[in-house]
C-alpha cells in the first residue's frame, strides 16, 4: 500500500546564537487513516517535524512526499502556491490552544478550513458540531466557550474540510488534566470516521498509549564536537515491516 506520507533522510537545522539543534528522520511513512503519537520531551524537535509535515517550513535536505506530491521537490522549485493549496485541500491542524477567531462565531470557525478549500458543506459542519457535542455552541463567539468546549471546535475546524491528515502539536496542554484523555480519545476518533491520518505530538507518551495510539518517541542526543543536539523520529518503511 502507498504510504500517505513518506520521508527518506530529510533533515532540519537550527543554527543561531541559541542552542544549535538538528532533527534527522531517517525514513518515516504513514499510511490514510493512520494514527500515531510522536512522543519526545520539550525541544526535542516534535514541533519542527510537525511544521514541516504541514507544509509550513521546508527540510534542508532529503526526500518528502505527500498524498502524491513532491513535497521536498515543491519546496526547492519556491513553489508556494502549490504548497499552499495542497495543505488547505489535504492537511487539517489542531493547535495547542485553539487557535480560534475570536470575532467568527463557532460555526464560522469550523466552517473556515471549508471555506480556505474552497468546499463550502454547512451539513458537514452541523454533523462535526453534533458528533463533538457542540451543537448548542454553533453561535456564540470563541470566548463565551469553555476551554475544553474550544478543544472541540478547533478539532472540529480541522475536520470540516475532509483533510487526508490532522496535525495535533499537544492538543491537551491547554485543557483540564481530566478532559486531556478525553481530547485526545475524541480526536483519534473523529479522524478515524472521517478517514484521515492523524499525528499527535505529546511529552506524555502514557497518556497517549492510554489514549489507543501507537507511539513513536524521538531518541535525542546530547550535543557533540559539532555543538548540534540531535532528534531522530525513524520509523521503518512499510516495505520492511511487511
Ligand atoms: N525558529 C527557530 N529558530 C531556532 N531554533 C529553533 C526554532 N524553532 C525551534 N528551535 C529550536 O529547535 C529545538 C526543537 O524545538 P521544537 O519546538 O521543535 O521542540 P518540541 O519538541 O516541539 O518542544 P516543546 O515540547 O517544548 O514544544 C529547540 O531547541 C528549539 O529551541
Amino acid at each position: 500500500m502507498t504510504p500517505l506520507l513518506a520521508l527518506r533522510g530529510v533533515a532540519k537545522a537550527y543554527r543561531g546564537d541559541a542552542a544549535a539543534f538538528a532533527l534527522e528522520v531517517p525514513e518515516f511513512d504513514l499510511l490514510a487513516g493512520e494514527a500515531l503519537a510522536l512522543a519526545g520531551p520539550s525541544g526535542s524537535g516534535k514541533s519542527t517535524l510537525l511544521m514541516m509535515l504541514a507544509l509550513a517550513s521546508p527540510p534542508d535536505d532529503g526526500e518528502y512526499v505527500f498524498a502524491g506530491s513532491d513535497v521536498a521537490g515543491l519546496w526547492r522549485k519556491g513553489r508556494r502556491d502549490a504548497l499552499a493549496a495542497l495543505r488547505a485541500r489535504k492537511i487539517g491542524v489542531v493547535p495547542q490552544t485553539g487557535g480560534l477567531l475570536p470575532y467568527l462565531t463557532v460555526a464560522g470557525n469550523i466552517a473556515l478550513t471549508q471555506r480556505i478549500a474552497g468546499c463550502a458543506d454547512p451539513a458537514r459542519v452541523l454533523g462535526l458540531a453534533e458528533e463533538l457535542g457542540i451543537s448548542a455552541q454553533l453561535r456564540k463567539r470563541p470566548a463565551a466557550l469553555s476551554v475544553g468546549q474550544r478543544q472541540r471546535v478547533a478539532i472540529a475546524r480541522a475536520l470540516a474540510h475532509r483533510p487526508a491528515l490532522v496535525l495535533a502539536d499537544e492538543p491537551t496542554a491547554s485543557v483540564h488534566p481530566e478532559l486531556a484523555d478525553a481530547v485526545l480519545a475524541l480526536l483519534k476518533r473523529e479522524c478515524a470516521a472521517a478517514g484521515a491520518a492523524l499525528l499527535v505530538a505529546t511529552h506524555d507518551p502514557d497518556r497517549a498509549a492510554r489514549a489507543g495510539y501507537p507511539v513513536l518517541a524521538c531518541e535525542t542526543h546530547a550535543p557533540g564536537a559539532d555543538g548540534l543536539a540531535r532528534s531522530v523520529f525513524a520509523r521503518a518503511s512499510l516495505a520492511k515491516a511487511a
